[in-house]
């Protein structure tokens, strides 16, 4: 039985989780575990499929409308036997029997969400709504990528698990923090109500290979730009803080999360805390040291400063990241210059 890891209250939920369908024992399905994967044809979902692909006893379903992801991140894995692909927006429900369910569906780039604001909160309200719907039909366990943003622009420092925020409920990045508080509400109200096992992680900014290229994080965005010879972009002021996970690191947590016994919010990140500038001038003695900084405008409500206490999940899932920025940005840097044509230093 699940204990809630929030807000410090231990309580052991009263309801039983519901039984999970008859079919799932049906001779029919030859795998023994099928995991949905929603989002999974995006950056870190992609990754996840992955991992989970490895492990023969897995059979994965990803569910993409490919917004912001791509076919092509699942290449390998399309007409696999045990993999399938299917094209679909979950703000419209969804019916297939499995046992898992990561939900990570969701534009991550504040480019991409406020560039369709309605939409965002509609994925993270509508969306999860449905998931959680489906979850309870089949008797699945459920995991939502939630994120570092519901501490908004954090007045506590690092940010623990028990920190309510500091959100603008009606600023350009609502959509998506407000959004995904929501459903964070929503996974607890259906765990609480109709003993749906949950999971929920607080992803802090995660970096790697298949990012999309212009996608305009921080992280891309640099490494683009310095391979591309263009000058690096920091948004004002410059002395704003963000903590980069490495992807790897980001996927063993989110697999210990689900495979664990504790409901979360449970922060998964890399504590390791930079200034844009800084990161800047890391990228710049990395790839190309005669690159030049510029600092520019900011956008609104952009948070002053992140990092991760990662305590709990150190505590509760044996869990802590490996790769340090300085180990992660260069495997970047391979992956960005192979896909932009861009050949290795002399
Ligand atoms: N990458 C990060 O730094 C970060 C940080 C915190 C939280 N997260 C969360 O992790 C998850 C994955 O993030 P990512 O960086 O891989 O982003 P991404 O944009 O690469 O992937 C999101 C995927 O969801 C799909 N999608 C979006 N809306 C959909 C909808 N309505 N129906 C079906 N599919 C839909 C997109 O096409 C894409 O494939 C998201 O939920 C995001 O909020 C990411
Ligand atoms: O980890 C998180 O929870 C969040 O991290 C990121 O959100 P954000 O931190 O705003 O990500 P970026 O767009 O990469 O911005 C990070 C910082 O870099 C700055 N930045 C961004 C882009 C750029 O070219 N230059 C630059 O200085 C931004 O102003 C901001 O201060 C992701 O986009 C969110 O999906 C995610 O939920």
């Amino acid at each position: 039985m699940a204990t809630e890891a929030a807000n410090g209250n231990n309580h052991v939920v009263v309801k039983k989780p519901p039984t999970p369908s008859p079919l799932r024992n049906s001779k029919f399905f030859q795998s023994n575990l099928r995991i949905l994967v929603t989002g999974g044809a995006g950056f870190i979902g992609s990754h996840l499929v992955d991992k989970l692909m490895e492990n023969e006893k897995n059979e994965v379903i990803v569910a993409d409308n490919f917004f912001t992801g791509s076919k092509d991140n699942l290449k390998k894995w399309i007409g696999h036997p045990r993999f399938e692909l299917i094209r679909h927006d979950i703000t419209e429900p969804l019916l297939v029997e499995v046992d898992q369910i990561y939900h990570l569906a969701c534009p991550a780039s504040p480019i991409f969400y406020k560039h369709n604001p309605v939409k965002t909160i509609k994925t993270n309200v509508m969306g999860t709504m449905n998931m959680l719907g489906l979850a309870k039909r089949v008797g699945a366990r459920i995991l939502l990528t939630s994120t570092s943003e519901v501490y908004g622009d954090p007045l506590e420092h690092p940010q623990k698990e028990e920190y309510w925020g500091n959100v603008n409920p009606i600023g350009v990045r609502s959509c998506y923090d407000e959004g995904k508080r929501v459903a964070e509400t929503l996974m607890f109200d259906y765990h609480r109500q109709h003993g749906l096992e949950i999971r929920i992680a607080r992803i802090f900014n995660t970096y790697g290979p298949r990012m999309n290229i212009d996608d305009g994080r921080v992280v891309s965005n640099f490494i683009a730009q310095a391979l591309r010879g263009e000058s690096l972009t920091v948004q004002a002021p410059g002395t704003q803080t963000r903590s980069f996970c490495y992807v790897s690191d980001m996927v063993d947590g989110l697999i210990r999360l689900m495979e664990g016994d504790n409901t979360g919010p449970i922060n998964i990140g890399n504590p390791g805390e930079f200034t844009m500038m800084e990161l800047a001038e890391i990228v710049k003695e990395l790839i190309k040291p005669s690159i030049s900084i510029e600092i520019v405008e900011n956008t609104p409500d952009d948070p002053r400063q992140r990092k991760p206490d990662i305590t709990k999940a150190k505590q509760l899932l044996g869990w802590e990241p490996k790769i340090t920025l300085r180990q992660g940005l260069p495997l970047m840097e391979e992956d960005f210059r192979l896909r932009l044509g861009v050949p290795k230093k002399a």
